[in-house]
């Protein structure tokens, strides 16, 4: 058993640059949101240190760059909703499961575990890219970025899964990508455990003091 598991029963997973490299679509996506209005593409290196905190923030990251200077309550609405609209008809075009993940998700469950999802990604994507990529049966329940009034780095949506499957937080591991991952399991009083090879708008995610870091999640099992 990885030293990171033990005493875990529930496990709350993050989805884009943990399971998923998921920036060719989100990048896509945006940049023909950018088109719409006429202005410049960002281009996948870019939009990758943006991901992190819900489609709003990632659009609004988009149109500061493109604009020089933040982008007006209304032009970010009208582009929301242009990104929306894209990033809905191809989610999964080029979305693919990191190496290991399959595997490590079928071992946990197959253990018993509970798997659950937490993203910051709208609830509205997660089950076409889980089910595109064959793993919804994987997770118990999933929330995304809209499902509650908080999203990551609030505990929040953790807590909402600690509370719904009567575990208690220190039972419960956080695995994520990012600081705000990082910062939400320890603001639930879980356990955290992060992968280095997601999004973490440029910065090693080892620097948010995670328990522990794992090179792929195969090493789970
Ligand atoms: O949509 C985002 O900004 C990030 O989503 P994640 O929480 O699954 O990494
Ligand atoms: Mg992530």
């Amino acid at each position: 058993m990885h030293p990171s598991l033990e005493g875990i029963t529930l496990i709350c997973f993050d989805l884009d640059g943990t399971l998923v490299d998921s920036v060719p679509d989100l990048a896509a996506a945006v940049d023909l949101a950018l088109a719409d209005l006429a202005l410049p593409v960002a281009g996948e290196a870019r939009v990758r240190d943006w991901v992190g905190n819900g489609s709003r923030v990632l659009v609004e990251r988009a149109l500061t760059s493109a604009l020089g200077q933040p982008p007006e309550a209304e032009r970010l609405e009208a582009a929301h909703a242009r990104f929306l609209h894209h990033y809905g008809q191809a989610p999964n075009a080029r979305t693919r499961l990191y190496p290991g993940v399959r595997e490590a998700l079928e071992g946990l469950a197959a253990r018993g575990l509970t798997l659950t999802l937490v993203t910051n990604k709208p609830a509205a994507f997660i089950a076409p890219i889980l089910g595109g990529l064959g793993i919804e049966g994987c997770f118990a329940r999933c929330l995304g970025g809209d499902s509650l009034a908080e999203k990551k780095p609030h505990p929040a949506p953790l807590l909402a899964m600690s509370d719904h499957f009567e575990v208690p937080p220190s039972r419960c591991l956080m695995v994520g990508d990012s600081r705000h991952d990082i910062a939400a399991g320890k603001a639930a009083g879980f356990r955290t455990l992060a992968v280095p090879y997601g999004y973490n708008h440029g910065e090693p995610v080892a620097a948010s003091g995670p328990d522990g870091l794992v090179e792929s999640l195969a090493e789970l099992v």
